[in-house]
């Protein structure tokens, strides 16, 4: 897995133990993507990073050129992409600083740029995404949580909002009911158009916070939230370096 990407969320706007040994600005049919591929070494082995959100934070998740970013990565010859994410949990075992690796995702996006097919009028493109998520990859994730001696919860549903507000108890409450664990609002159209691309993608979610309404149900502070991306992203490093060394 030489051709391996990992797209960082909240949390993860560097990879730290990368040893980088190049930038690469990659210009795109579909505009800018989030900043530079970073290219290094992780333990030795080749990794590519983008940060989602742009190197300073600065691109909010309904503002992600998320065709951009995974048609960069695709075009410099990448074809694993773990996509790290922050969530909220849902369900009760999803709690704050936990790790899951999602099979599955429900989409409540609106207005964003979901696919590469759009302007082909002659050929209607219908992609299978029953399974969203590349299967190989996902298991060699949960593989590398389990060998870095980290609590992985193995499947999880992941729900997208639109953002960047976060979302009412009642949206939660109906989340829940839909069958979402985790809620996020980067899984799509990222998780779709990496399957229109043939890229091989699986998410890795971090709980960094409880959904709205959920735990003792007081409001939600971005401090509260990047303490447990701290610890989170700490063993998601773990897990990175478990999953380059494993292969
Ligand atoms: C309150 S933090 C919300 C922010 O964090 C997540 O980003 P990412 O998925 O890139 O880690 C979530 O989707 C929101 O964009
Ligand atoms: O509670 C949340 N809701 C949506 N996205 C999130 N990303 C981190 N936490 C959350």
């Amino acid at each position: 897995m030489s051709d391996l990407a990992i797209i960082g969320g909240t949390g993860l706007t560097r990879l730290s133990g990368l040893e980088i040994t190049r930038r690469e600005v990659v210009h795109t049919p579909y505009g800018e993507p989030s900043g530079p591929v970073t290219h290094g070494r992780l333990l030795g082995h080749a990794v590519a990073f983008i940060p989602r959100h742009g190197s300073t934070h600065n691109i909010p998740p309904h503002r992600v050129n998320y065709r951009a970013n995974l048609w960069a990565l695709r075009h410099i010859g990448l074809t694993h992409v773990v996509a790290v994410a922050a969530v909220g949990g849902v369900t009760p075992a999803m709690e704050p600083c936990r790790v899951a690796i999602p099979d599955q995702v429900i989409d409540y996006t609106w207005a964003r740029a979901h696919t590469f097919f759009e302007e082909d009028l002659e050929h209607v493109t219908h992609i299978d995404f029953t399974e969203p998520y590349c299967a190989e990859l996902r298991a060699r994730l949960i593989q590398a949580g389990a060998s870095a001696g980290l609590d992985v919860i193995d499947k999880a549903t992941y729900g997208a909002t639109q953002g960047p507000r976060l979302e009412s108890a009642a949206e939660i409450d109906r989340l829940e009911r839909d069958g979402c664990d985790v809620v996020g609002m980067t899984g799509m159209p990222e998780a779709a158009l990496a399957r229109e691309l043939g890229l091989c993608y699986a998410s890795c979610a971090v709980v960094a916070n409880w959904a709205p309404g959920r735990g003792d149900g007081t409001v939600i502070t971005m401090d509260e939230i990047s303490a447990n991306l701290v610890s989170g992203m700490e063993k998601v490093k773990r897990l990175l370096e478990a999953l380059v060394t494993s292969r």
